[in-house]
């Protein structure tokens, strides 16, 4: 459905997205994930034909973006970031608007916004102007805007944004719902919501990819790497460069949490276990230790390790 070859964005000054291959098959659900100027609405401007790249290819159910741009657009609903509506529009009028916009004749329209509203739970306010809408329903407006014309493939630029918890949910299940017959891109920072929806990840940082795979393999590759946590008291300046020294840690980083307490993050070597040293070295120098386990990792941890700037 989507495929991403070698595609480079350069702004004046500033290379946005760095030659970046990747590729959506039709039914999969992909979460686009990256720190803030990783380069993720870049290049879902550049997939939606609002931004022409550099150089590179990219096409849209077979369809060139930059050569058959109609065609391509034709296939894709896009919701970006900060939805654009018209806040003196009502709903239902501001649907059939969009759905003339985008070529639908005024049989096609009618039918396509009543099933829209319906899809996005939007009965309860069709006759509302746009400017008393909350956040969430706004978003579903967005929404139902990018389903209007029966695009095979979503993207959708940080759907739940500025959202509070219930309305994530609902938004979250809408995205799943929608999944079962469309193919979804979608970029968002709230990894556990990934976690819960997406089939595959792609990890993007500086204008490049990290990582691409399930959230599944992520985090399996990353417990094949140990990490462990302790509680020790005493002074950090000297705990934490004994704790390095141990052999197959890779890095140790802490943090106060009370007092002389302090919590410690070991980071050891594939197929390695520091809980039984680390308890060894507490009691070789006296230091309190009050807790000490092995944590999973999540996606959150895979994000972190793979994006840091430390
Ligand atoms: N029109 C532009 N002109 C110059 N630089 C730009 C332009 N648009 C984006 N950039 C820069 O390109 C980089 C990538 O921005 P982009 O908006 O794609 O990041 P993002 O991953 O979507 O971030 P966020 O999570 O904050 O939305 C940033 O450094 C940004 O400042």
């Amino acid at each position: 459905m989507i495929e991403v070859r070698e595609l480079t964005k350069s702004f004046a000054r500033h290379t946005a997205v760095k030659g970046i291959d990747f590729s959506v098959q039709k039914g999969e659900i992909v979460g686009f994930l990256g720190p803030n100027g990783a380069g993720k609405t870049t290049t879902m401007r550049m997939l939606t034909g609002y931004l022409p790249p550099t150089s590179g290819s990219a096409t849209i159910a077979g369809f060139d973006i930059f050569r058959q741009s109609l065609d391509a657009r034709r296939c894709i609903g896009y919701m970006p970031e900060n939805v654009p509506l018209y806040e003196d529009m009502r709903v239902r009028e501001f649907l059939r608007y969009r759905a003339s916009l985008k070529g639908l004749n005024n049989r096609d329209a009618k039918r396509r916004v009543n099933e829209v509203i319906e899809t996005c739970g939007l009965e309860g306010v069709r006759r509302k102007m746009i400017k008393v809408l909350s956040k969430g329903y706004r978003q579903r407006v967005g929404l139902a805007d990018a389903l209007v014309h029966e695009p095979q493939l979503l993207i959708l630029d940080e759907p739940t944004n500025g959202l509070d918890p219930n309305q994530i949910r609902q938004i979250r299940d809408l995205i799943k719902r929608l999944s079962e017959n469309h193919t979804i891109l979608l970029s968002t920072h709230i990894l556990h919501e990934v976690e819960m929806t997406c089939g595959r990840v792609i990890i993007i940082d500086g204008g490049q990819i990290k990582a691409q795979d399930t959230p599944q393999n992520l985090v399996a590759g990353m417990r094949a790497a140990g990490r462990v946590h302790a509680e020790i008291s005493g002074d950090s300046g000297v705990i934490a460069p004994a704790l390095q020294r141990m052999d197959h840690v890779k890095r140790v980083t802490h943090e106060i949490v009370e007092g002389d307490w302090s919590h410690y993050e070991i980071l050891v070597d594939s197929g390695t276990d520091a809980r039984e040293r680390i308890h060894e070295l507490a009691s070789q120098y006296g230091w309190p230790l009050r807790s000490l386990h092995r944590k999973d990792p999540t996606l959150e941890d895979v994000f972190v390790e793979l994006t840091r700037r430390d």
